[in-house]
């Protein structure tokens, strides 16, 4: 049987290759755990659910191809391991396992994390430390750890998938300052690390939709209602952070650390999904030799096309 899994790259650029991948059961980490499986590499996915990674590893393991180039290839090649990337004990036990059991770690991914909807003013201090401890803490101690195990000595290559914050991220804002974090703690990471031959980077995903990425949202249509900030006109798939994930990890990206590469069709560069009720302007607090016009009413543009088509109209008709 034809495996199930495209992959854009070589059949066997990642044999003989150990990964981990946290989150690697669900969304985005199955499809980079699958695509990096196809390639050839162990991959070691954990998280906190023993039963989704488990039924993921079986799942993966029966898609993947058996051979490349006429040459068999271990048949299991994904490896559940249970982990709460919060508790420091659990991640060392996560890295020792990895390296007693699959012989090194080549590649790490920390893709495990996540966030709930809410205003800054309405998070509790509890849910600010659930978030800022997963996403940022949670990342610092796989780092730490897969350095202290395997990748000081040999060497490695590190994906940190972050989100789309270059705006801020009103509504999440906790999920953006930890992310943030994690993409400051990339470049220090690139620089203290680069003697130990350890790249490391970030993805930034703009949105990408799942089944279990957005039961996480109490509305089945809050991925829907992003479209208009995304140039793309379509949400993402899984697949297409996974692409990017393994180009990182391979050698065609050996000269790149430290950088953030967005997967999001173009929603970095474009609009925020924050809209501000209008007001009545901030006050003008220092005197200016300028009187600002009446203020008008702040509504949304239509399409700039159009606007600028309309623009262009206006300038022709007073030449
Ligand atoms: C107009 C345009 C709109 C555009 C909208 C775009 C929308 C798309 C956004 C795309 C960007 C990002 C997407 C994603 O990341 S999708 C992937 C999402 N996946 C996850 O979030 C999964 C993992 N998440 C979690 O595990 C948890 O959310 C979390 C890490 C936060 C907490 O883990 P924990 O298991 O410890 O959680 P607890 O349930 O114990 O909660 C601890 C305290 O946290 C507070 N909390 C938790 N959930 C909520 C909530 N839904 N609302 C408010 N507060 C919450 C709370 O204080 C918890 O303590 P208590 O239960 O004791 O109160
Ligand atoms: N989907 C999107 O639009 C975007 C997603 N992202 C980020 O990409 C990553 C993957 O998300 P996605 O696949 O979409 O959503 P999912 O909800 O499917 O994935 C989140 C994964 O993180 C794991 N996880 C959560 N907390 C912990 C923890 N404490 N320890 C170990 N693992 C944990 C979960 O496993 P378990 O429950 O078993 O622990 C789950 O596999 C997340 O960091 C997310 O925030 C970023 C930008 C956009």
């Amino acid at each position: 049987m034809a495996s199930l899994v495209r992959t854009a790259f070589r059949k066997d650029l990642f044999l003989g290759k150990v990964a981990i991948v946290t989150g690697g059961g669900t969304g985005i980490g199955r499809a980079i755990t699958k695509e990096l499986a196809e390639l050839g590499c162990r991959v070691v996915i954990a998280s906190r659910k023993r039963e989704t990674l488990e039924s993921a590893a079986a799942e993966i393991n029966h898609t993947l191809s058996k051979d490349v180039g006429g040459a068999a290839l271990p048949p299991l090649r994904v490896f559940p391991f249970q982990c709460n990337i919060r508790s420091e004990e659990q991640v060392e036990a996560l890295m020792k396992y990895a390296v007693e059991k699959h012989g090194r770690i080549d590649y790490l991914v920390n893709n495990g994390g996540g966030q709930f909807m809410s205003p800054v003013s309405e998070i509790s201090a509890k849910g600010w430390h659930a978030v800022i401890d997963t996403n940022l803490t949670g990342t610092f101690y796989c780092l730490k750890h897969a350095y202290h195990a395997w990748m000081k000595d040999h060497g490695g290559s590190i994906v940190n998938i972050i989100v789309d914050m270059v705006k801020g991220f009103p509504g999440m804002a906790h999920t953006g300052a930890a992310r943030a974090g994690v993409e400051n703690l990339t470049k220090s990471m690139a620089l203290e690390w680069s003697p130990s031959k350890i790249r490391i980077n970030c993805i930034a995903p703009g949105v990408i939709y799942s089944e279990t990425a957005a039961a996480n949202y109490p509305d089945p249509e809050t991925f829907n209602r992003s479209l208009h900030i995304i140039p793309a006109r379509r949400l993402g798939c899984p697949e297409e952070v996974s692409g990017a994930v393994c180009f990182l990890l391979s050698p065609a990206a050996a000269y790149i650390t430290g950088c953030t590469i967005p997967v999001d069709g173009g929603q970095g560069i474009y609009r925020s999904p924050w809209v501000i009720q209008d007001h009545e302007g901030f006050p003008v607090e220092l005197h200016s030799e300028v009187a600002l016009p009446p203020k008008g009413e702040a509504t949304e543009p239509g399409p700039s096309e159009f606007l600028f088509k309309a623009l262009a109209e206006l300038y022709k008709s007073k030449l």
